[in-house]
């Protein structure tokens, strides 16, 4: 049987009078790319949020990897093993492409601030080492060329390619990612499918967030339908793709005889 990495079971949070999730459950196997939709305002980041440890849910219980863990703080989930991406890009602007993908990778660092202080030899050596795996991870999303450049002057689509670099940095068993083809033009959108392909194919785990419904069908192996803080649908791309409650919440009733996009390359 295939390893679950991340089990959720009725997660729920409200705000204020909002009920923005009631009792949404996924569960996540190694190696899979699970696909997070629903039209605006359904509760996806909400949803996100919660896994990650930004909000405080009111109900739900957490396993990651086998484990019982509690999303209750961001650096702690990153401990845990998850990593996200954000919808709003969040790099170090002022530092170069290679410091921020070092950054994400002292989350495994053993030296401390003693080490760090005192420059022990220890230290030096995880330093060399985080430095090389740096590389390594910026030639392995296709941004090699650009160590050395600040993070500002990338493009969107290098900017994303980095933020997924430096959660790679965390060695994470799940990463999650917040649109990240939002304002990326065809060809970008054509890069980052392969990218997602080739991080799912060395056997890592990838929870996506997506407005993009034609990338989702194209690349995820299973995905959830969100509508109003509920789980309409869940299976894969084609079953969701066929229910009728989804094709409903995103084209109105009525409209159900309309396909939703496919997953087919353009
Ligand atoms: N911090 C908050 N305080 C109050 N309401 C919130 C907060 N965060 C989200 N909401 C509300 O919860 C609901 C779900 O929002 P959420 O951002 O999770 O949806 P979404 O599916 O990610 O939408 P989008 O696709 O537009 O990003 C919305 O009605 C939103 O206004």
């Amino acid at each position: 049987m295939a390893e679950i990495i991340l089990r959720v079971v009725d997660i729920s949070k409200r705000f204020g009078g909002l009920q923005a999730l009631s009792g949404v459950g996924i569960t996540i196997e190694r190696g899979q790319v699970y696909g997070l939709i629903g039209p605006n305002g359904a509760g996806k980041t909400t949803f996100f949020n919660v896994i990650t440890g930004l909000y405080t849910p009111d109900s739900g219980t957490f396993e990651l990897a086998g484990k019982p863990y509690r999303p209750s703080a961001v650096h702690e989930v990153a401990k845990a093993g998850i990593a996200r991406t954000f919808q709003n890009i969040r790099l170090f602007a002022e530092m170069t492409a290679l410091e921020n993908v070092m950054v994400g990778r002292h989350v495994r660092t053993h030296s401390g601030l003693v080490g760090a202080i005192l420059r022990t030899p220890g230290f030096k050596r995880e330093e060399h080492e985080i430095e090389e795996r740096a590389h390594e991870l910026l030639e392995y999303v296709g941004i090699g060329k650009y160590a050395d450049f600040k993070a500002r002057t990338l493009s969107y689509g290098d900017q994303r390619r980095l933020e997924i670099a430096r959660a790679l940095a965390t060695d994470p068993q799940l990463i999650a990612l917040d649109e990240p083809a939002a304002g990326m033009n065809a060809t970008e959108k054509a890069l980052l499918r392969e990218l997602i392909d080739r991080i799912r194919n060395d056997n890592r785990t990838i929870l996506l967030i997506e407005h993009d419904v034609k990338l989702v069908m194209g690349l995820c192996d299973r995905v959830t339908v969100l509508d109003y803080g509920k789980q309409i649908s869940e299976g894969t791309p084609g079953e969701v793709q066929r229910d009728e409650r989804v094709i409903e919440a995103y084209l109105g009733k009525g409209n159900a005889a309309h396909a939703l996009p496919t997953g087919e390359a353009a």
